[in-house]
């Protein structure tokens, strides 16, 4: 590396640092910005005369976030040495031993988060105060006192310092940013940036909202006296604090080697994010003789594990469908192992996430896998585009059959009947009980039918002959006539029986009977204006109804066809004082509720379940509760069981 080289390298580590310690928002992944810190150091190494004064080699974290007060540790917080191999780790082994022969070391998860210093005094907590430069960092006090594992009062009245890794549960991670992809706001990268993030709020209720969590792993200031880390450790532990899942006490390579490799294997059982094992020399006066760098304690290294999160190429994004058809973006990108596996696919939740992320083809991304978490992006590198990238349009047509998809947003759909990725859904949803209510054809009868190929869509059930069943396992002459005739028996069914059955994304029973009511036979031909004109039908409803008749008309038409569906017509209510009104039903009347309903449905009134300003009336009966008390609150007019006969 050239001096020019170097300065240039140094500069993008210094924004890369701003970027990930200030603004919760790396513009790199963890293992690049280390290689590249690593090939700096080598070269500050060499030309000690030569490197930078702000190398990030030489410094602890990062600078103060705008709109926090700063505050002074009591002593100094440090970073960790990093170790990634046995070779640098009994290097690092050698370093001590030349002030002490006879070592032993503590080991304990490196747990991935925001580092904060906690003052007590008197037993009581004054002050919480982010890592920082090291000397100085932001004070969270209010934020920290949110966190139910930190306790507020300790026992100890001694001056102490109490050192902790703020961190999230990598299921609350995930959710965070779920929600997140959802307010369109940016996604965070990692855990560690999400704890860090959640821990520098200006708004305390926001970190309150984040579920953290405070893992303790050292002291600052103190004056207790013991001569081991893990004993002053099994103390402050006594205090209040939550002990590390997995601590244990070796004394030699081997001895560190088989924890290392234990926590590596329990890595996904753990729910916060791990990164590494720290492994610290015991002996207190060991540590004090070895002393300080400028970044780090000589007395304790972080022996790291392989990375789960890394930087990788989009190749291409090809679409799933799903069983119900329902097609998701898939990333393909360039085959990059993650601990452990290759990685050669990460998922994406839907074409408006793409959009919101502004992902291309050839991107640069972070993609994360963690345990049992599946790969996923969450950073593009906009940046670091070269003119290559290519923009991903949204599908239009089904990649398994070609008909038009049904596009509403974050939900893309095929709804094709005869797509052979949804006929075994589809079918099933047909013969279902509160559809066709077809005896006999459940989901591993309906798999094996499409397996063996005697059906290709909900059609064919009607085209099934007893030969065609008899040679299938377990189908005996009574299995096969019952289902036949199971079929044969929709047969004259209503027309709304038929359209509910046919799974339409929104449309339920009571849309279609609605639909069915109003239209007729028409159902198949009608256009998107007509149905929106239509009371309760709302326009998603309306567009999902258009576009599966659109792709679908032929099918149901035959199907129509086939079944000669009972039609039924709109009754023209007479008048009476129920049409039109909206009514609640409450309490224990003298037949049963559903009836009641029927009966009033049937006079034109529109049954709800809750009482609101709309409501006309409330009919109570016995032991009415809360929906009568508001009722009688927003003057509704309440009357019985026998005062709604009479109005009849
Ligand atoms: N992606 C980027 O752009 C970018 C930029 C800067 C830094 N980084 C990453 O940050 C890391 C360096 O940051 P760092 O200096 O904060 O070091 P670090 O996070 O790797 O390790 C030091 C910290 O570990 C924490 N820790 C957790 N468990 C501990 C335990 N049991 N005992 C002691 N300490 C424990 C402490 O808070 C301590 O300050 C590197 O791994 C680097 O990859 C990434
Ligand atoms: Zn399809």
């Amino acid at each position: 590396m050239t001096q020019e080289e170097y300065d240039k390298n140094i500069q993008t580590l210094i924004s890369w640092a701003h970027a990930y310690y200030v603004e919760d928002n790396p513009q790199a992944s963890d293992e690049e910005y280390d290689k590249l810190a690593r090939t700096c150091l080598a070269y500050e190494q060499t030309y000690p005369q030569n490197s930078h004064p702000n190398s990030p080699n030489k410094r602890v974290g990062g600078m103060i976030l705008e709109g926090f007060q700063k505050a002074s540790h009591l002593s100094r917080m440090w970073s960790q040495e990093d170790v990634f191999n046995t070779e640098e780790l009994i290097d690092w082994i050698n370093r001590a031993k030349k002030v002490n022969t006879n070592l032993e070391f503590m080991c304990e998860p490196k747990f991935d988060g925001a580092s904060l210093n906690l003052i007590y005094e008197n037993g009581v907590l004054k002050q919480a105060i982010t890592r920082g430069d090291g000397s100085v960092g932001e004070d969270v006090t209010n934020n920290v006192k949110t966190i139910h594992s930190i306790p507020l009062q300790i026992k100890e009245k001694s001056l102490l310092e109490i050192r902790g890794e703020v961190v999230i549960k990598k299921a609350d991670f995930e959710k965070i940013n779920e929600q997140r992809a959802k307010n369109n706001e940016q996604l965070f990268a990692n855990p560690r940036n999400a704890a860090s993030g959640s821990l520098r709020q200006l708004d305390p209720s926001i970190t309150a909202s984040r579920k953290l969590f405070f893992n303790v792993w050292g002291v600052g200031q103190n004056s207790l006296e013991f001569k081991r880390i893990s004993e002053k450790m099994d103390y402050i532990y006594s205090l209040g604090f939550v002990k590390p899942p997995m601590q244990v006490v070796v004394n030699d390579v081997e001895g560190i080697e088989k924890v290392y490799h234990e926590i590596i294997a329990s890595r996904d059982d753990i729910p916060m994010m791990l990164d590494g094992m720290v492994v610290k020399i015991d002996d207190i006066e060991t540590q004090e003789e070895l002393g300080y760098t400028v970044k780090f304690p000589r007395w304790s290294c972080a022996y790291k594990f392989p990375a789960v999160e890394k930087t990788t190429k989009i190749k291409d994004i090809i679409q799933q469908v799903g069983r119900t058809g329902v097609i998701t973006p898939v990333a393909v990108v360039e085959p990059t192992h993650i601990d452990g596996s290759m990685v050669e696919r990460a998922s994406l939740h839907n074409y408006d996430e793409i959009e919101r992320l502004d992902l291309r083809i050839n991107d640069e991304v972070i993609i994360i896998k963690s345990g049992d978490i599946i790969p996923k992006i969450t950073k593009v590198f906009h940046e670091r585009r070269d003119g290559t990238q290519e923009k991903v349009l949204r599908p239009t047509n089904c990649p398994k059959c070609d008909s038009l998809l049904h596009d509403e947003g974050t939900l893309i759909k095929c709804q094709n009947l005869d797509c052979p990725s949804i006929v075994t859904n589809s079918i099933i949803y047909f013969a279902s009980k509160n559809c066709m209510n077809i005896d006999g054809l459940g989901n591993k009868i309906v798999e094996l039918l499409v397996n063996e190929k005697k059906i290709y869509d909900i059609l064919d059930l009607y085209s099934l002959k007893y030969e065609d069943l008899q040679d299938l396992e377990g189908f005996k002459e009574k299995k096969i006539s019952n289902l036949l005739n199971a079929i044969e028996k929709t047969k004259g069914t209503t027309l709304h029986r038929v359209i509910n059955a046919l799974g339409i994304e929104h449309i339920g029973e009571v849309a279609s009977k609605q639909i069915c009511l109003e239209f007729g036979l028409e159902v198949i031909n009608i256009d998107l204006d007509s149905l929106i004109a239509l009371d309760g039908i709302g326009e998603q409803m309306a567009k999902s109804f258009v576009d599966f008749m659109g792709v679908n008309k032929e099918l149901v038409t035959k199907l129509i066809d086939i079944i000669n569906p009972e039609v039924e017509v709109k009754q023209e209510v007479l008048e009476n004082a129920f049409k039109g009104k909206t009514v609640v039903l409450t309490g224990t009347m003298s037949r049963s509720r559903g009836l009641i309903k029927k009966e009033l449905e049937a006079l034109g009134a529109k049954v709800s379940s809750s009482v609101s300003k709309k409501t006309d009336f409330l009919i109570y009966g016995e032991d009415a509760g809360s929906k009568y008390d508001k009722a009688i609150e927003l003057g509704v007019s309440a009357i019985t069981e026998e005062e709604m006969i009479e109005m009849i």
